[in-house]
């Protein structure tokens, strides 16, 4: 099977890379090679590729930036989405694209369902949902993982930011009161090679599996169990990342660390259609401890 992967320099985009070896000839795309601003190069790409497999974890992902660059957030996370979507069809290709907890407003109580209604308040999360909107609208095999709070040892997150914060300062200042599944980049590579190789019976088979594809096609929530807060998750890389200065770590409110994007309160995901489809997800911090090991 013939794989196009995008976004490869980017937390996702690098574990999958390396994950998805094995299961066929990946063409594994960067920036330069395939700029999802420029919707032309977009098409032309896929068209000489020609996969029989579109992964798509490249996106404009700066939340607070994005507020300010409303239609390059859309073109990058909405339209390019589509452009893929629209040659998948015509090459009777399947697509796996990511999404993000930024697609809810935080408001609902309980952790969040497929079946919830969306509400972002973010251009950012606007863009993301309009991305599953053009994916879903054109009719092809897909599968849409919803994920949340990546982290991982490289590109720009929050496990890196507070390992840096914590040799730089004595004090870290950090929100206790919006609430989520910090999730690794890698466990989202593996349990995405996992679906991949059941829909593929066992990766065995060269062609893309249409049947088990249209089975399962469709939305899922794919993150890490439990849950804590931007707090929680710092004492616990503190916690957990050997050699780490201890700085004092106090929780504030949302008011209390301004932003342009407005993050939801409620970030938490529930992953239930996805294990039952496919495999478990592991708890956050025994993922946290495996990473930062
Ligand atoms: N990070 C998070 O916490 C979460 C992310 N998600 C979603 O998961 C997916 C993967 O996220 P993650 O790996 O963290 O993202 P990163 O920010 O680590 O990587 C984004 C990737 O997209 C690429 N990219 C950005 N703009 C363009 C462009 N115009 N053309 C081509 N490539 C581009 C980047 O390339 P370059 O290196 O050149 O900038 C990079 O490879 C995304 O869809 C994101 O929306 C969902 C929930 C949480
Ligand atoms: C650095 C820092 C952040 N914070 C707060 C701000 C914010 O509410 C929260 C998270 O900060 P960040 O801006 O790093 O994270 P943010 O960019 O909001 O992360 C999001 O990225 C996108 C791509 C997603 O899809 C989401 O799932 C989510 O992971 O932590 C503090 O309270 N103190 C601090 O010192």
């Amino acid at each position: 099977m013939k794989i196009l992967l995008t976004g490869k320099t980017g937390q996702v985009g690098y574990e999958l890379e390396r994950t998805l070896q094995g299961l066929g000839e990946i063409v594994a795309l960067d920036r330069q090679q395939m700029d999802l601003a420029n919707l032309d190069q977009v098409r032309d790409v896929i068209r000489s590729v020609k996969p029989q497999l579109i992964i798509n974890p490249a996106a404009y992902t700066a939340v607070d930036l994005a507020e300010s660059a409303p239609d390059l957030a859309m073109r990058i996370n909405a339209d390019a989405p589509g452009v893929m979507a629209a040659e998948a069809k015509k090459l009777g290709a399947a697509m796996i694209h990511y999404s993000t907890d930024y697609v809810f407003d935080g408001d609902k109580a309980e952790s969040y369902t497929e079946e919830d209604v969306p509400h972002p308040q973010s251009v950012y999360g606007r863009s993301k949902l309009a991305g599953e909107q053009a994916i879903q609208a054109a009719g092809i095999p897909h599968l849409i993982l919803r994920t949340s709070w990546i982290y991982g040892l490289r590109g720009k997150n929050f496990l890196l930011t507070v390992q840096r914060l914590a040799q730089e300062r004595d004090e870290l200042r950090i929100v206790a009161d919006q609430f989520g599944a910090p999730t690794w980049s890698r466990t989202l590579a593996e349990v995405t090679a996992h679906a991949i190789c059941q829909l593929q019976g066992g990766g065995t088979q060269a062609n893309v599996d249409h049947a088990a594809w249209s089975a399962h096609s469709g939305l899922y929530h794919v993150t890490a169990q439990g849950r804590t807060s931007w707090h929680g998750f710092t004492q616990a890389i503190i916690a957990h990342s050997s050699g780490l200065k201890q700085p004092k770590v106090t929780p504030i409110a949302t008011q209390d660390y301004p932003l342009p994007a407005k993050r939801p309160q409620n970030s938490v995901l529930s992953s239930q259609r996805f294990m039952q489809a496919f495999c478990r997800l592991p708890e956050w911090e025994a993922a946290l401890k495996l990473c930062v090991d």
